[in-house]
Formats: C-alpha cells, structure tokens, sequence
C-alpha cells in the first residue's frame, strides 16, 4: 500500500499538490485523471523520489520513502513513460535488461528473463536484436512495459504510457495491461488525462481539480452515479456524450448504441 498525508509540493510559486491524503491500495490499479497541470506526474514521481515533496509524507507498506535510498528505491520500482524512454542506441533486449544488468544479474540470466518478459507483454522475441526506431509506437511501448516489469517489481508507475499511440493500438495496450495486471496483480499507478481510459483500467480511480486537489475518488461506478461536485460532472460529462446508452432490440438480442445510434456492444 502506498499512502499520501498531507502532501504538498511547491515549485517556486505554484503549489504542484496541496495538502493532498490519498491511498493506494496494494494489487489494484489507481488511476491519477485530471486535466493538465492538475500535479498528476508530481505525484506519481514523489513516490518514487523523483521528486520529494515540501511537507508531508509518503509511505510504502508504512515506511516513509525518504528513509529510502533513492537510488535503490527507483530500481525497485518500474516506470513507464509516455513515449517509452527507450535508449535509442540500444536494441530491444538490452533496453529491457538495463537495469537487471545494473543489478548484478549475469549477462545470460539477464538475457532469458528478457527474452520471457517479450513473450510477457505480446512481443514477437525475433524483435530482440532491432533498435527502438525500428518499432511501432505501439510495440515501443510494449517494450517500456517489459523494462518496467524486469526486475518483478510490486509497484508499476505508468505516466501516459499510452497518450502518443493511435486509438485502436491504444485500446490493444490498454486490453494488454487488463490481461497483463489479471495474472500479475501489480499495484499500478496510472496517470492519464482521458477519463475513458480512467475508467476502463481503474479499479480506483482519482480525479485531480486545479491546484492539486482531489476532486473525487471512488470505483468508476462510483463516480459516475454520483459525481461528488459540478467540476466533476463536467469533467466525467465532457466525453460522456458516447457513454449514454440506450439499448435496442436487434433479432432478439439486446445491443447496446450509443447517441448516434452506432452500436457499441452486446448486452450479455
Ligand atoms: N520541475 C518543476 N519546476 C517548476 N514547476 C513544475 C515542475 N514540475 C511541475 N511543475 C508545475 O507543477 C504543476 C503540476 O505539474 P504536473 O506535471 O504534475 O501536472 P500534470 O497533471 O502531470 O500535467 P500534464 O498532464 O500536463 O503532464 C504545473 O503547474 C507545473 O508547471
């Protein structure tokens, strides 16, 4: 369980977080949504100590992450970033091994526990020997998934992991994650600024106001039956014009569609 109390970051004048108690329950993924500027990356990175915050504390299973070595405390975390971050003059297996390399891990351990971690998250092991440029977006996040989940770690950061990708790949990384997180039950911290993609992966989902508030937590369920302010209901109701539903009759079977008419599902 990772824990916020009473966090606030200042950067010169601007207060990033403020005040902020959150927890994030172990095995679960939480999800940080708010609209830019809202301190979502600031959050995510004061758990890992890329940033440390100006007052309050942040805990890991109770243990305060500034008693942490923040080198060690990284390596033990895994990262996700939006565009991958992979190292360009690397190929895909050595990005993937970076840091079980650092670890010590010998370099032929290292490497079939690399070559394991493609087949983790959907890679084709022939991609091993080519550069990141010679990859999709797509693909080049898969690979940044499988560096973050190298070292087996209990907690997965994930920063707009998948906010530069076309929709349809975007919707095959977010299914990939679902499938990926089913068998794993990492504790995820996702951040997004799509309240769809919120929705879709969050068991917890957060929703950050101005100033680095929490506008409203809960289960999507939760939130959209009862969005706790007008900030929120506009937040949530900004996309929602494809979520309203209505369901209709099509040779006996019930199919959900949605404002336009465009179907979007069976009701089973
Ligand atoms: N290193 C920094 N120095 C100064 N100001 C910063 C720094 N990092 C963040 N901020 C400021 O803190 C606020 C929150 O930034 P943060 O990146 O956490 O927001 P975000 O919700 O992740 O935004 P985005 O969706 O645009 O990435 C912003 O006003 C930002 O300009």
């Amino acid at each position: 369980m990772i824990e916020f109390r009473a966090v606030t970051k200042s950067f010169g004048g601007t207060e990033a977080v403020s005040g902020l108690s959150l927890v994030i329950p172990a095995h679960q993924v939480t999800v940080l949504v708010g609209s830019s500027g809202s301190g979502k990356t600031t959050l995510l990175r004061m758990i890992n100590r890329m940033v440390d915050p100006t007052s309050g504390t942040v805990t890991i299973d109770g243990t305060d992450v500034r008693e942490r070595n923040p080198v060690e405390l990284r390596r033990s975390i895994g990262y996700v970033m939006q565009n991958a971050g992979l190292l360009p003059h690397r190929r895909v297996l050595e990005n993937v091994t970076t840091v079980l390399r650092l670890n010590k891990i010998p370099r032929s351990a290292a490497r079939e526990r690399g070559v394991e971690l493609l087949d983790t998250v959907g890679l084709d092991r022939t991609l091993a020997g080519r550069y990141p440029r010679e990859l999709s977006g797509g693909q080049q996040q898969r690979v940044g998934v499988a560096r973050a989940l190298a070292t087996d770690p209990n907690i997965l950061l994930m920063d707009e992991p998948f906010g530069a990708v076309d929709p349809i790949v975007r919707t095959e990384l977010q299914d990939e994650l679902l499938r990926l997180q089913s068998e794993l039950a990492k504790t995820i911290v996702f951040v997004t600024h799509d309240i769809d993609e919120a929705f879709r992966l969050g068991d917890q989902v957060v929703i950050l106001g101005t100033g680095g508030l929490i506008a409203q937590q809960g289960s999507p369920a939760e939130i959209l039956a009862a969005p706790a302010s007008d900030f929120v209901a506009s937040f949530i109701g900004a996309e929602r014009g494809r979520r309203r539903l209505r369901v209709i009759d099509q040779d006996g079977r019930r199919i959900a569609v949605d404002d336009d008419g465009r179907p979007v599902g069976v009701i089973s």
